[in-house]
């Protein structure tokens, strides 16, 4: 099952992964380091106002995919368009918000929260990043979303790890993308962290943007995934989370010596 697509919008089995207009058109890429191959053919769109779930074992290219799609990493073969534009032209005009794993983050560093949250603004403020009322207000309310009023001026080394994911999440917001890329969002959180999360996800599709989200967690997949991507360095399987779920297709990308090509991919 080599890049396979299952469900679309004429499958009432499977369910709607399609015809949605795409945020995110990626075409045939290929990413290699060195001699790593990490991507392989990867073919995805993604539609505005739809919450996709990324699900693949450590090592199979999920972190890549997101930082090609965020203009940090070019392909080797194939194209990444977001809004029908180069990647980093999404970037740089803030229109892609990502949140990262928390072992990326430097914890130690001497930040506020309100100082991370108010990173989210950069992109709109003046040459001089002196920040207006207006970026200060979107930075309150962010906080406020993510519940995180009270501890706007801790350091962000002293939060916990569910307190940790919700100060990105509020960066993103404060930033007010319209695509969100998210790497484990639910590893390491409370429940509380987890259900907020959620909501604010499912709001912000709502309001027309499209969400990507890396996780392990496939208790809260289904709960917010409109669809879900199998990968292991290609595309196994894109159809609603209750599909991917299925045990027969997660051993294609958890158990994947037996479906792995002699390319590698
Ligand atoms: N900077 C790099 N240099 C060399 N190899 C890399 C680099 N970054 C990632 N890789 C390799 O590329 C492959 C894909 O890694 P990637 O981090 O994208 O996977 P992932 O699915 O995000 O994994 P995880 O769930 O552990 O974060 C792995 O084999 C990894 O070791």
């Amino acid at each position: 099952m080599t890049g396979t697509t299952i469900g679309n919008a004429s499958d009432p089995a499977t369910g709607d992964v399609a015809d949605h207009g795409p945020v995110v058109d990626i075409a045939g890429v290929t990413v290699r380091y060195d001699d790593v191959l990490a991507l392989h053919d990867v073919s995805l769109t993604v539609g505005s106002s739809r919450v996709c779930g990324l699900i693949g074992m450590n090592g199979s290219g999920k972190s890549t995919l997101f930082k090609t799609m965020m203009g940090l990493i070019r392909p080797q073969a194939g194209t990444v368009r977001l809004f029908g534009s180069d990647p980093a032209h999404g970037r740089r005009r803030g229109e892609v918000a990502y949140v990262p794993q928390a072992e990326n983050v430097d914890w130690s560093f001497p930040l506020r929260v309100r100082d991370v949250v108010m990173m989210g603004r950069y992109g709109t403020m003046s040459m001089l990043r002196r920040s207006r009322g207006v970026d200060r207000a979107a930075v309150d309310d962010a906080l406020e979303q993510v519940d995180l009023t009270g501890l706007a001026s801790r350091q962000i080394g002293e939060l916990s790890g569910g307190q940790r994911k919700r100060v990105f999440v509020a960066r993103a917001i404060a930033q007010d993308a319209r695509l969100l890329l998210l790497d484990e969002p639910f590893s390491g959180v409370d429940a509380r962290s987890v259900e907020t999360i959620c909501q604010l996800l499912r709001s912000r599709a709502a309001a027309g943007c499209a969400v990507l989200i890396a996780t392990h967690d496939f208790d809260v997949l289904p709960e917010i995934a409109d669809e879900a991507v199998l990968l292991h360095k290609r595309v196994l399987l894109h159809s609603t989370p209750q599909t991917v779920l299925r045990p027969e297709n997660l051993a294609l990308a958890f158990m994947p010596a037996e479906t792995e090509r002699s390319d590698g991919a």
